[in-house]
């Protein structure tokens, strides 16, 4: 068996509400091989973009990881410094969130933010990382790139800074992207696009991706394998046709049976 490429054992997240502590992620345990795609479904509240934040580093200020480790190949994430973490997001673990205006500085043109991100990476010049920037933007259907650089976050409809920030992260090669709910928010046509931007991620770079939905056509589109989240855990963890066509836990079965049909 090959080396993940990333490895999640025992991942607890916790958020301090008031004086309240909630434990959002409960013993969660998972490993991702190059070139697969890991789906995770599963209720609202039940902690999948608590996972997600906390291998990114990103969970804020009231989320902290309470136990367990996050491996990127051999590397351990859960303790390193803020800034190690913001070279390896990015670099290594590339994000596409639910709500892309959260990962753009507003008050920043969109190639400055684009050349930036590329050459805090990689030693480029402004015209060179311009020019990546450009080439990224047209591959994921983005007309007139030049423009859009020129532009502000605010400039750009929803479905734009979604295509703009899956640019940013195909441009940096990630070894594994972290896919929050990245169509949720958006129409049928840019959904199916975006989805296969992610295909092509998987095919040309061998990424991993960890991929968030609750659209059980697109796991089975996209997923090689398939955990359901259901209070913090995840009750079930599979490969995508065996978990349709076995379900254990009954929350799988009562999602299963909520959509009739589902052929890959
Ligand atoms: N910043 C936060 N502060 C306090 N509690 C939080 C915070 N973020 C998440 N939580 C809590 O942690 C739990 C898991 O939330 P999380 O966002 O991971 O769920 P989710 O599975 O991603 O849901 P959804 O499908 O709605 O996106 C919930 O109980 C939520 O209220
Ligand atoms: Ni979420």
């Amino acid at each position: 068996m090959v080396d993940p490429v990333l490895s999640v054992t025992d991942l607890q997240v916790e958020f301090q509400r008031g004086t309240e502590r909630i434990s959002a992620v409960r013993g969660v345990s998972f490993q991702l091989q190059a070139g697969k795609v890991l789906g995770i479904i599963g209720e609202s509240g039940s902690g999948k973009s608590a996972t997600c934040s906390a291998i990114l580093g990103l969970l804020g200020r009231e989320g902290q990881i309470a136990g367990g480790t996050i491996h990127l190949g051999q590397q351990e994430l859960t303790n390193l410094p803020r800034t190690a973490m913001r070279q390896i997001r990015g670099q290594q673990i590339g994000v596409v969130l639910q709500n892309p205006s959260s990962f753009f500085n507003p008050i920043l043109t969109i190639g400055r933010q684009f050349t930036e991100t590329l050459r805090s990476h990689y030693p480029l010049s402004r015209s060179e990382a311009h020019a990546i920037a450009l080439e990224h933007l047209s591959a994921v259907g983005l007309s007139y790139p030049q423009q859009i650089c020129r532009q502000f976050p605010f400039q750009l409809s929803g479905g734009m800074l979604q295509r703009v920030m899956i640019a940013i992260a195909l441009s940096l090669h990630p070894s594994v992207l972290i896919a929050d709910e990245p169509t949720t928010a958006l129409d049928v046509i840019t959904q199916m696009q975006i989805l296969n931007l992610l295909a092509d991620l998987r095919r040309q770079y061998d990424s991993a991706i960890l991929l968030v939905t609750h659209d059980l056509g697109v796991i089975a589109q996209l997923a090689d394998e398939v955990a359901v989240m259901y209070q913090g855990q995840f009750v079930e963890y599979a490969p995508v046709e065996e978990l349709f066509d076995r379900p254990q836990h009954p929350y799988t079965r009562s999602l299963l049976a909520s959509r009739l049909v589902v052929r890959r």
